[in-house]
Formats: C-alpha cells, sequence, structure tokens
C-alpha cells in the first residue's frame, strides 16, 4: 500500500492548469521533500492529499481511501497564516484543536494525547502559556503538536520553517528525525539544502513532476524544473543555492 498515489492527475482553476499530468507513489514509511519554484504547485498538491480540493482529472488515493476517509489519519502543518494570536487560548488548547470531532468536546484521551505531542515537540513546559506570548519558533512547533496529536499515519508539512529562527531550524529537524519511520512524512520546502540532508526522496514539483527520486537524482534534473540556474555548492552532500529566478 501506498500512503500517497496520484494517478494522470490534473488541476485546473478558472482554466489555468496548475497541476499536470501527475502520477506520483509515496511508499508508506518514505520522508520525502517536495520542492519546485514559487506557484509551481507544492500546496495545492498537499491540499489534494487532505481532500480540501478535488482533482480536475485523474485520481488520488491517501493510505488506500478516498481523501475525505484518510482526514482522521492525516497530520497537517499549513503554510504559515495569519494566526490571530491575541486571541486569548492557550498553549494546550490550541493543540486540542487537532483532536476535533464535530459535536464532541475533547476527552481526557485527547488531553493525554495533546500533552504527549507538546513533549515530543519540546513544549510540554509552556502548556498554559498563552499563544500571544510565543516567540515564532515555539507557535510553530505548538502548530506542529497540534498536527501530531492524532497520531497520523501521514504528516503533511507546508514550508514548516520558513520565516523562523535558524535554532528553530536545528530543532525543528531534530524532532523529524526522531520521527522517522513512525510515519509517512512530507515536508514542502525552499530550503533545498537543509531539507536534502534529512529526507529519503525528493519530489521536484513545477506544474509537472519532474523527478521524484532520491536526493541524487532529484538535484541531477533540479535546474529543468526550476527553469533557470541554480548553483552547486559542495557540502559533503549535494547542496543548493537558489539564484533569483528572472522572473520574480
Ligand atoms: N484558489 C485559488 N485561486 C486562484 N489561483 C490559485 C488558487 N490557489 C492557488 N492558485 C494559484 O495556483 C498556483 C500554485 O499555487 P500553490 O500555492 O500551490 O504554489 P506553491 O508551489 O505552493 O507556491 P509557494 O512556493 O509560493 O507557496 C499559483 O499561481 C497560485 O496563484
Amino acid at each position: 500500500m501506498f500512503a500517497i498515489e496520484m494517478e494522470d492527475l490534473s488541476y485546473c482553476i478558472n482554466g489555468r492548469e496548475i497541476l499536470r499530468n501527475i502520477n506520483f507513489r509515496v511508499p508508506v514509511g518514505e520522508l520525502l521533500a517536495v520542492i519546485g519554484p514559487n506557484g509551481g504547485g507544492k500546496t495545492t498538491l498537499l491540499k489534494l492529499v487532505t481532500g480540501q480540493i478535488k482533482p480536475s482529472r485523474g485520481r488520488v488515493r491517501v493510505l488506500g481511501m478516498k481523501p475525505e476517509e484518510a482526514r482522521s489519519r492525516i497530520g497537517y502543518l499549513p503554510q504559515r497564516s495569519h494566526f490571530e494570536t491575541d486571541f486569548p487560548i492557550d498553549v494546550l488548547q490550541t493543540v486540542l484543536i487537532g483532536t476535533y470531532r464535530r459535536f464532541e468536546a475533547p476527552t481526557d484521551d485527547d488531553r493525554k494525547k495533546a500533552l504527549r505531542a507538546l513533549e515530543m515537540v519540546g513544549m510540554l513546559e509552556y502548556r498554559d502559556r498563552k499563544i500571544g506570548e510565543l516567540s515564532g519558533g515555539e507557535l510553530q512547533r505548538v502548530f506542529l503538536a497540534r498536527a501530531l496529536v492524532r497520531e497520523p499515519d501521514l504528516l503533511l508539512l507546508d514550508e514548516p520553517t520558513a520565516s523562523v529562527d535558524p535554532a528553530f531550524r536545528g530543532s525543528f529537524y531534530r524532532i523529524i528525525d526522531e520521527l522517522r519511520g513512525e510515519m509517512t512524512i512530507v515536508i514542502v520546502s525552499h530550503d533545498i539544502g537543509t531539507v536534502a540532508r534529512h529526507v529519503d526522496s525528493v519530489a521536484c514539483l513545477n506544474h509537472r513532476l519532474f523527478v521524484h527520486g532520491t536526493v541524487e537524482e532529484a538535484l541531477k534534473c533540479i535546474d529543468d524544473a526550476y527553469g533557470c540556474p541554480v548553483e552547486l555548492l559542495a557540502h559533503g552532500i549535494p547542496h543548493r543555492v537558489l539564484e533569483e529566478h528572472p522572473d520574480e
């Protein structure tokens, strides 16, 4: 069984093809990075996996099911959005949002799981703090706990380390290394150099899927996917830094 399967999948908005003929299989347990230029469709791909949007053509299966059936098995950390941190809610309550079931209050078991998730991300002692008092990196760890609280089989992380300090980036990847093998993990990232050190495989997406393979295989055709040169730096493992894209 695959954690994610896409077959001849296309997705269009207002007549514009955002994703084109994607064929893609992510084995259970894989730790995958999805990279690609801005607007290449990475977030759209994740939304198809969570069932927030439906393909215009083709098929997507998640853990062998339709995405909407698999939803309770998916943990999702969306791209950093405008979260209202003035809202008077504490850390534990924020994590409990991840256990949400319609018409049901959180149970004692939900609370235990939320505390365990906070422990996993090193935020247990912050459980009673108001979220408005947290730094960006601390808040992001709380959101990661919220994605982990249902003990998902598939964890989707959209730009998890964007706009947080380098110290958080290090602690974030230590958490990911600990989760490795316990669940399938998909990380959307622009930080190719860092992400490449931690993942099993890389998918390179720019409206179509250019490659899904080992880090080395992906780096070989990354220039094609980006449509512009990518500078290679030798750092023991392949490590690249993006040059500015001429269109941006
Ligand atoms: N609801 C929408 N309506 C119109 N266009 C949309 C919508 N959602 C996404 N798009 C467009 O689809 C394209 C792909 O967007 P998406 O957010 O998936 O890209 P991305 O690879 O995640 O980009 P980034 O790296 O900048 O986050 C973009 O051009 C975006 O403007």
